[in-house]
């Protein structure tokens, strides 16, 4: 249904969609309609114009109907060419499914096979089939499906070989499943998408090569004829009389122009990534619309951010991820920004420097300076002279934002020669002692080894030399330590405190771990449904929680040698952030919820010692109270 929706909202889909089903309707009526017999002739009206002699459509080089003809011939051509993309999709995927599940030889065998078809010409292939079966419909439907085989083997035998090896397959093998049921049940559910967008934009295609094939007269015979046929047929009268060849010319045009539109929706409808927008290309720089003029700001730092606001436009939908979201950071400072999954801290991060991908991301609206220019709304050019030079970011997973066939160090060499017009011999030194300063052992060495060749840890120190590369004023780690064990960990962790030491880095940590906040920021803001809900420093934060979300989200944290604390869950779910409730968004799972948190506009205001938004707060606790 989700899907149908989806073509509907695309409008050359459904455009090619509607004339697709009137021009099947008309093939399956057309033996109800009152028609003249497609084959009879009439000598006396030969070659008639549109109109004449009551031929709708006129008449052929015989007399006899066109309209009734081209009716007819739509019939066939439709159902060869619909048949012929269902035996060639089913064979092919077939094929396909069962080389890239079986692997080894089984695949190179028919992968072989497949590889000799394919370095035919396809109207060559075809021809020759037909030849060898002799001409007619049938044969040079077999031709057409034949000859499409291929494509589709190739498509879904690496869809498959990407399947295979998944967890969910692994885990089907483990539980005993036979290889048949595994195929069927495990990975052909996840085929068949692409099966269908496959087929949907080869159907026309199909049509295509039918119509050809019948055109050089080795299709459908007389006195039968299909779209193609009837083509050839009013070639031979192109001169004299060219308006024979229109209807069927234009009927070839309407069904492969409405089917290819079609599958093209299909396709978009399909794919989810498409469906979000993470397929179209991505602008240079988030998007910029604001509803009005930039904030000034209201704290002092080398980053400060005002009133962020970012959204996700998808199709009709509005996703506030980030609202009014204000940060800063001073030199040397340490600012940790904690949340839940979702809770819009990555999508924070990377306004500052314009990354969020457009579309489907758009800010609209605040301020980010860093010192004193601003970053949202500035030009392609001075963002880019930004981004990793003064402003860089360390990223969760190294291996995802590695480049997997470049050497480290040549990556690192290239993030310094991005922006110093340095030699080559002197950016290796650079990378060198970059390796060093992150602690990473044998550095002359290890500069020249791939990612896949370090160890989880060693990569994402990598990942901070990256950062480090041109010794910037802030660093945005977003959950750089997540992916890593606990003692790989802490040596991050302090490696990260004493850059930011020795360099005086300004960093914006962002991380669910309440226990890195403790350990390395100063100053800690927690995030709900894209919005800061309490902010103070580290001890202000962890000691007296005030807004109901921090205090419950310290509460699901075991510790050390408390061993007899509950550990309580926060009930429910995030809201989602197109649907985000009147007044306080965590007031559905909140234990103090009153009737007025769920009404107006709650600020974030000062709460005891620091700041939260919250009506009815946490009571601050003896520490508090005392300083
Ligand atoms: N392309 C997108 N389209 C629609 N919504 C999106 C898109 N990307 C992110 N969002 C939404 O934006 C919100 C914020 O996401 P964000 O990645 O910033 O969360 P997070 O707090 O960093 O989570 P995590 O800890 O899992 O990284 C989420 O609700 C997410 O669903």
């Amino acid at each position: 249904m989700k899907t149908l929706q989806l073509i509907a909202r695309n409008r050359l889909a459904l455009a090619g969609g509607i004339i697709l089903i009137l021009v099947v309707v008309l093939a399956l009526i057309t033996p109800l309609l009152p028609l003249k017999a497609p084959n009879a002739t009439d000598p006396a009206n030969k070659n008639a114009f549109f109109g004449e002699s009551g031929y709708l459509l006129g008449s052929d080089h015989l007399g006899r109907d066109i309209l009734s003809r081209l009716l007819w011939g739509t019939r066939v051509s439709l159902a060869i060419g619909f048949i012929s993309a269902v035996i060639a999709a089913v064979v092919g995927a077939a094929i396909g499914i069962i080389a890239g599940y079986a692997g080894g030889r089984t695949d190179n065998l028919l992968m072989r096979a497949i590889d000799m078809i394919m370095g035919f010409p396809y109207i060559l292939l075809a021809l020759a089939i037909v030849a060898a079966l002799g001409p007619g419909l049938m044969n040079a439907l077999i031709a057409v499906a034949a000859v499409n085989v291929p494509f589709f083997a190739r498509n879904i035998r690496g869809v498959t070989v990407g399947l295979a090896h998944k967890e969910f397959v692994d885990a089907a093998r483990l539980a005993g499943m036979s290889h048949a049921r595994i195929i069927l049940f495990e990975i052909l559910p996840n085929v068949v998408p692409v099966i269908v967008v496959a087929a949907s934009t080869t159907v026309g295609w199909m049509i295509l090569e039918t119509a050809g094939l019948s055109f050089l007269g080795l299709g459908s015979q007389p006195p039968d004829s299909d779209l193609g046929s009837m083509l050839g047929l009013a070639k031979d009268s192109l001169i004299s009389d060219p308006h024979v060849s229109y209807p069927p010319g234009l009927m070839i045009l309407i069904i492969v122009m409405s089917i290819n539109l079609l599958g093209d929706g299909i396709r978009d409808a399909l794919d989810p990534r498409l469906r979000s927008g993470a397929l179209s290309r991505p602008m240079a720089a988030t998007t910029v619309e604001r509803k009005a003029p930039a904030p000034e700001p209201r704290e002092s730092g080398v980053l400060t951010l005002t009133d962020i606001e970012t959204q996700f436009h998808v199709g009709k939908r509005v996703f506030k991820a980030v609202n009014e979201v204000s940060l800063h950071v001073a030199p040397g400072e340490c600012l940790g920004l904690i949340g839940e999954s979702g809770s819009g801290k990555s999508v924070t991060a990377l306004s500052v420097m314009g990354l969020v991908a457009s579309p489907p991301g758009v800010i609209t609206g605040g301020s980010a300076r860093y010192k004193d220019e601003e970053l949202i709304g500035a030009d392609y050019g001075k963002l880019r002279s930004l981004r990793g030079d003064r402003v860089a970011y360390i990223f969760q997973d190294p291996l995802a934002t590695l480049h997997p066939l470049y050497k480290v160090g040549d990556q690192l060499i290239e993030a310094i020669k991005v922006h110093h017009g340095i030699g080559r011999g002197e950016a290796r030194k650079r990378a060198i002692q970059l390796l060093k300063d992150v602690r990473i052992p044998n550095a002359e060495s290890r500069i020249d080894t791939y990612p896949h060749e370090m160890s989880g840890g060693m990569r994402q120190r990598v990942g901070i030399a990256m950062a480090l590369a041109n010794d910037p004023d802030v660093i945005i780690a977003d959950e750089p330590t997540t992916a890593l064990d606990v003692t790989v960990q802490a040596q991050i962790l302090s490696l990260l405190s004493d850059l930011r030491k020795s360099r005086g880095l300004a960093i914006i940590f962002i991380t669910h771990d309440f226990g890195v906040v403790a350990q390395l920021c100063d100053r800690a803001a927690v995030m709900y449904a894209g919005r800061i809900v309490e902010e103070g420093t580290t001890d202000q934060i962890l000691n007296n929680p005030r807004h109901p979300y921090t205090a419950r989200l310290m509460a699901c944290v075991p510790e050390l040698g408390e061993g007899k604390r509950r550990l309580e869950a926060i009930p429910g779910l995030p809201p989602a952030v197109d649907k985000l409730p009147e007044g306080c968004a965590f007031a559905d799972r909140c234990h103090k919820v009153q009737a007025d948190c769920r009404s107006g506009e709650i600020p974030l205001a000062k709460v005891g010692n620091h700041r939260a938004r919250c009506l009815h707060p946490v009571e601050r606790q003896a520490t508090e109270a005392a300083q």
